[in-house]
C-alpha cells in the first residue's frame, strides 16, 4: 500500500476523539514515515498543532481532496512504547470490532493515573560547612522556621515531609523559601507495592532431558538467526513443558530481553508462581485480579521501567510494556479463558502473535491437548511444531479404563460410583494414597422438575432453568433472582416435584455414605467463594489432610500431586452435549487434563471415565491419551460443518428492551448480509432469548476468509451509525466465538 495519506489518530486521552483522521503525507516524510510513529499535525477550525500517531496507510481517502490537511512534521523519538499500544489497539479494533476507546481501555488497563505510594524527603542542597555560618544568619533574623529546619538537616541529613511538618512545625511555605535559596531540595521517592513478597531462595534448574534439550538448542539458534516464530509446544501432560519455558525465558533474557507468561486465572496458582520465582527470584513480578489497582499499577511500571524480566499473569498481563519484549509464552493455550468476553472480544492467543510480530520477538503457546487452531497452524507450517512424547522423571501415562453407565444400571448398580471406581477408591483407601474425583456442575443439584408433568421452574426474566440452592431457595445463575421452592407443581399441582442431577455436593454425600472413613475435601465455586479458600484447599490436599478431592473443572488445571493415583471422572457426558461446536474438542482438553492429574510420582497411576457415551471419539482418543486420533476425528468434523478452523465464523449479537426493535434491527443487518453474499444464518433467538429483560438476537455468519468477514463487520458498523435504534440497543460482534449464543 503506497503512503499518499496517513490514518492519525489524534489525543489518546480524549473519548470525544473516538475517530480516525486522514492526513496527506508530504512527499518529503514518505520514506521515512512509519506506523506508531508520533506526528504533529493542524487540528480543528483553529489548525492548532496537536500530536497524533500513525495508525495506517492507504492510497485514497474519503475525504474531499482539497479539504485533508498535511502532517506538519514527525516527532523525534522513533516509535514509543506507547505508540506500540496504540497500534495493538488499532489492530484490536479492526479485527475484533470494537470503538477506538474500547480497544485502549484494553491495551492500556491503567489509564488513570494512580497515586504512586511515595515518600517525600527534605534534604540539604547546601555543603553542609556552610551550615553554621547560615544558621547564625538565620537566627540573627530571626527565622526561627527556617533555623529549625536547618538545625535539624545539619544533624540528620535529610528528615521525612512528615517529621518536618509534624514534629518541628515547618509550614510548606518555609520549605518553598528554602528551595528557593537554594538551600534544600524535596524528593520524592517511589517505591512499588511488591504482591510477591514472599522470600524464596533460588534454585538452579534441573538439567533438562534430551527431548527439552533438542527444543531448547533450536530455540537458541533460532534467536541467533533474530528469526521470531510462533512454536507450538505439545507435550504431554508431565511431560516438564514448565521448565522449557523457563529455559527458554533464560535464553531471552540473556539478550537483555523480557518475557510474558500467560497463564489461565485458575491455573496461576501457588505453585506455578513459586516456581517461577525460585528461578528468577525478584525479577519476576505477578498481575492477577486479586491484586489491588495500586498493585498492578506498580507491576506495570516497574515492567516499563525495566525492574523485572518476567511477568506473568492471566490475560490482561499481555499489555505490560516491557521496553524490550523478546518472548510470550502462553500456557494452556487451548484455554477458552484466553478470550476476552467484553468487547472486543480479542484472542490473547492471536493477539499475542500479533504483539510479538510488531515488537520482534517469539511466541511458545504450550499445551497437552491443544486446540485445534493452533495445531492446524502448526501442522501447516504457520507455527513451528515441538513435541514432548515422555513424561520427565519416566513417569508412565495413566492406564484408563472407560466405564459404561448404561450398563451399571443393568446390573443393578444405582450408586454414582461404578463397580471399577469403588473398587480403586476401596484399594486407595486402603494404600493410603490420594484420589480426585472430578465432575463439570457445581451446586448440590440441577433444575428442578415435576416428574407428573414435566414442568421445569425457570427464571421469570431470563428463560433458563434455576437451580435449587440451599434452604429451599431457588436462584438463577445468570440474573439471581430467587424463589422458595415450591411444595406442589405450579403447572399442575402434583407434589412429586423436586431436583435432579449430580452436583459436587451430592457427590461429597456419596462418599461420606460409601465411605465413612475417607477424609474429603471438595472444590467448588461455592467452597472456594472466600479469597484464599482456593489455595487453601489445594496446601491441604497436598499435605495429605485428605484422602479425596471433589471438584470441578478447578481442579484439573496445572496441579502436580505425586501422590495421587487415581482419577475418576463421573461424568464425562456433561460437557459433550453442550450447544456448542467445540463440545467434543472441550470434552477431550477436559478429560486429558483430569486423567494427566494421575500418577505423576513414581507409583503410577489410573484414572476411570464414566460416560453414557464410551464409543464417542473425544472419549475413546482421550483414554489413550492420543490427541493426533482425536485432531483427525476433530478437523473432518469442523471441515464438512464449516466451523473454525476450517471456516471463519462471526456472530452479530444483538439486544435491547424492545423485542420488535431488536427482531427488526438485526433483520434488516441480516438482509445486507445477505445482499453482499455471505452465508448467513439468522437473525434467530439467542440460546438465552431473554436476559435481564433485555431481548436476544444472532445473527451467524460463515466465510472461509476472515478478511471478508471483518469486511462484513466495517460494512454493519458503517450502517449502524446511521439507524437511529442503535441507541437502544446493544451490538457486538465475536469472531469464532468459545461459547454458544
Ligand atoms: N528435565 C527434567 N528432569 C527432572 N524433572 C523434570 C524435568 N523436567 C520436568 N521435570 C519435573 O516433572 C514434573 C512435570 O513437569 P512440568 O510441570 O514442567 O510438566 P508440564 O508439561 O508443564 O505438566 P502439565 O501440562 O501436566 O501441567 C515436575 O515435577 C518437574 O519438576
Ligand atoms: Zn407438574
Ligand atoms: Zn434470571
Amino acid at each position: 500500500m503506497g503512503k499518499l495519506y496517513a490514518d492519525i489518530i489524534i489525543d489518546i486521552s480524549h473519548e470525544a476523539l473516538d475517530r480516525v483522521f486522514s492526513y496527506k503525507v508530504p512527499f518529503s516524510l514518505r520514506e521515512e514515515i512509519q506506523i506508531g510513529q508520533q506526528v504533529a499535525v493542524p487540528f480543528g477550525r483553529g489548525n492548532h498543532e496537536r500530536k497524533g500517531f500513525v495508525v495506517g496507510f492507504s492510497d485514497k481517502t474519503d475525504y474531499e481532496e482539497d479539504k485533508v490537511k498535511e502532517i506538519i512534521r514527525i516527532e523525534p523519538g522513533g516509535v514509543t512504547a506507547e505508540s506500540r499500544m496504540l497500534n495493538l489497539a488499532y489492530w484490536i479494533r479492526e479485527h475484533y470490532g470494537s470503538t477506538m476507546i474500547q480497544a485502549l481501555r484494553t491495551v492500556l488497563p491503567v489509564q488513570e493515573k494512580m497515586n504512586r505510594k511515595s515518600s517525600r524527603w527534605i534534604e540539604l542542597k547546601i555543603d553542609p560547612v556552610h551550615g553554621p555560618a547560615l544558621l547564625e544568619e538565620y537566627f540573627g533574623r530571626h527565622y526561627t522556621a527556617k533555623a529549625r529546619l536547618l538545625a535539624a538537616l545539619l544533624d540528620q541529613n535529610r528528615i521525612s515531609w512528615d517529621q518536618a511538618s509534624h514534629q518541628l512545625k515547618i509550614s510548606k511555605s518555609t520549605v518553598d523559601a528554602m528551595v528557593r535559596e537554594d538551600v534544600i531540595r524535596v524528593v520524592t521517592e517511589y517505591y512499588y507495592r511488591n504482591p510477591n513478597q514472599e522470600m524464596i531462595s533460588r534454585e538452579a534448574p534441573v538439567p533438562l532431558n534430551q527431548e527439552q534439550q533438542d527444543l531448547i538448542d533450536e530455540f537458541r539458534q533460532d534467536l541467533m538467526r533474530e528469526e521470531h516464530k510462533v512454536y507450538l509446544l505439545h507435550g504431554v501432560t508431565g511431560s516438564g513443558k514448565t521448565e522449557v519455558y523457563l529455559a527458554a525465558i533464560e535464553e531471552v533474557i540473556k539478550r537483555g530481553e523480557q518475557a510474558i507468561v500467560l497463564i489461565p486465572e485458575i491455573a496461576l496458582t501457588y505453585q506455578t508462581v513459586q516456581r517461577f520465582t525460585k528461578r528468577f527470584g525478584d525479577r519476576v513480578s505477578i498481575l492477577n485480579s486479586r491484586l489491588s489497582k495500586g498493585e498492578k499499577y506498580d507491576q506495570w511500571l516497574r515492567a516499563k521501567q525495566g525492574d523485572v524480566d518476567v511477568i506473568i499473569g492471566p490475560r490482561s498481563a499481555l499489555f505490560v510494556p516491557f521496553p524490550n519484549l523478546g518472548l510470550i509464552v502462553i500456557d494452556e493455550e487451548h484455554e477458552s479463558s484466553y478470550k476476552s468476553e467484553q468487547t472486543p472480544k480479542y484472542h490473547a492467543r492471536e493477539t499475542a502473535i500479533q504483539k510479538a510480530s510488531m515488537e520482534g520477538a517469539s511466541v511458545i503457546l504450550g499445551s497437552a491437548t491443544p486446540s485445534v487452531e493452533s495445531y492446524k497452524n502448526a501442522l501447516e507450517g504457520r507455527y513451528c511444531l515441538w513435541e514432548l512424547t515422555k513424561r520427565a522423571q519416566n513417569a508412565v501415562l495413566p492406564r484408563v479404563y472407560i466405564e459404561d453407565l448404561r450398563e451399571e444400571l443393568k446390573a443393578g448398580n444405582r450408586s454414582i460410583f461404578s463397580r471399577k471406581l469403588r473398587q480403586l477408591m476401596e484399594d486407595r483407601l486402603a494404600k493410603g494414597e490420594q484420589m480426585m474425583l472430578f465432575l463439570n456442575r457445581r451446586g448440590y443439584a440441577g433444575f428442578v422438575s415435576c416428574r407428573s408433568c414435566g414442568h421445569v421452574m425457570e427464571c421469570p426474566h431470563c428463560d433458563v432453568s434455576m437451580t435449587y440452592h440451599r434452604e429451599g431457595m431457588l436462584k438463577c445463575h445468570y440474573c439471581g433472582y430467587e424463589l422458595p421452592m415450591p411444595k406442589t407443581c405450579p403447572e399442575c399441582g402434583s407434589p412429586y416435584i423436586g431436583t435432579f442431577g449430580l452436583g459436587t455436593q451430592k457427590v461429597e454425600s456419596a462418599i461420606y455414605k460409601e465411605f465413612p472413613q475417607a477424609r474429603v475435601l471438595r472444590m467448588d465455586m461455592d467452597t472456594t467463594r472466600k479469597k484464599h479458600s482456593y489455595e487453601e484447599i489445594l496446601k491441604a490436599f497436598s499435605k495429605g489432610e485428605a484422602d479425596i478431592l471433589v471438584g470441578t473443572q478447578m481442579i484439573v488445571k496445572g496441579h502436580d500431586y505425586a501422590n495421587v493415583t487415581l482419577v475418576g471422572i463421573l461424568a464425562a457426558d456433561l460437557s459433550l452435549h453442550a450447544n456448542d461446536y467445540r463440545a467434543g474438542e472441550r470434552t477431550f482438553q477436559l478429560l486429558t487434563q483430569a486423567a494427566g492429574r494421575a500418577g505423576r510420582g513414581d507409583k503410577g497411576g489410573e484414572v476411570v471415565i464414566q460416560t453414557y457415551s464410551p464409543e464417542h471419539y473425544s472419549i475413546v482418543a482421550a483414554a489413550k491419551q492420543d490427541y493426533k486420533e482425536f485432531y483427525q476425528q476433530e478437523i473432518g468434523y469442523r471441515s464438512l460443518m464449516k466451523y473454525p478452523p476450517v471456516w471463519q465464523m462471526l456472530v452479530i449479537f444483538f439486544s435491547g428492551r424492545q423485542e420488535e426493535e431488536v427482531r427488526d434491527l438485526s433483520q434488516k443487518a441480516a438482509d445486507i448480509l445477505k445482499r453482499m453474499e455471505f452465508l448467513v444464518i439468522g437473525p434467530g433467538e439467542a440460546s438465552l432469548a431473554r436476559m435481564k429483560d433485555q431481548y436476544r438476537r444472532v445473527i451467524y455468519i460463515k466465510d472461509a476468509d476472515y478478511q471478508n468477514l471483518i469486511r462484513a463487520k466495517d460494512e454493519i458498523e458503517r450502517w449502524l451509525e446511521q439507524q437511529d435504534e442503535k441507541r437502544n440497543i446493544l451490538v457486538n460482534f465475536d469472531f469464532n466465538p468459545m461459547n454458544s449464543y
